[in-house]
């Protein structure tokens, strides 16, 4: 099973990047071209690539498998990137995460209005970083067409805050 392979890589790290939080460090999944794959597969075999458009990737660690889940898709892939690093025009969102705050930019043009989007991103804890990106997707005319991660922190019910905007949610491991 996917997420008992991914439990046994994913490495607990205390208190970073602040006192109280757990993080879930994913590096070690990197090292391993075969889980990288596997994680692929699972995707693949979890969503229904023929109502997805685009996937839209957040910023760092959501560039990871954005991509490459693109690419095996066979759809193109849109950054979402934090404030500034963007080069053209964009539109922004303000957000809180589980640990501080930050705010998000999409180019203008990144997608055309009605475009399905299905918004990936590592790791889903509060929902503040997906909702901001949902939010930035709806300002452009977007569609979300679900949401893809590896990982969701369950006790933190960010999953909550996603179902008004699509009842498609993907999650390989929960914790
Ligand atoms: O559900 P939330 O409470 O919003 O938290 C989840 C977000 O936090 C992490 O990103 P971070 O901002 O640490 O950036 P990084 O990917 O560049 O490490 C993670 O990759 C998600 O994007
Ligand atoms: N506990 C956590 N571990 C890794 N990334 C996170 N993003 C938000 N909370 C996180």
């Amino acid at each position: 099973m996917i997420d008992q392979r991914l439990k046994s890589v994913i490495r607990d790290v205390p208190d970073f990047p602040e006192p109280g939080i757990i993080f879930k460090d994913i590096t070690p999944i990197l090292k391993d071209p075969g889980l990288c794959e596997a994680i692929l597969d699972a995707f693949e075999a979890r969503l229904q690539a023929d109502a997805i458009d685009v996937i839209a990737g957040i910023e760092s660690r959501g560039f990871l498998f954005g991509l490459m889940l693109a690419q095996r898709l066979g759809k193109p892939f849109v950054p979402v990137r934090k404030q500034g690093k963007l080069p053209y025009h964009t539109v922004a969102q303000s957000y809180a995460l589980e640990y501080g705050k930050a705010t998000i930019e999409i180019h203008e043009d990144a997608f055309i209005a009605g475009t399905r989007i299905l918004v990936h991103d590592d790791l889903l804890a509060t929902g503040g970083t997906v909702t901001a990106t949902s939010q930035l997707i709806q300002k452009l005319g977007g569609n979300i067409a679900g949401f893809a991660f590896i990982i969701s922190l369950d006790f933190l019910k960010g999953s909550e805050r996603l179902t008004d905007y699509s009842p498609n949610i993907v999650s390989l491991v929960g914790y």
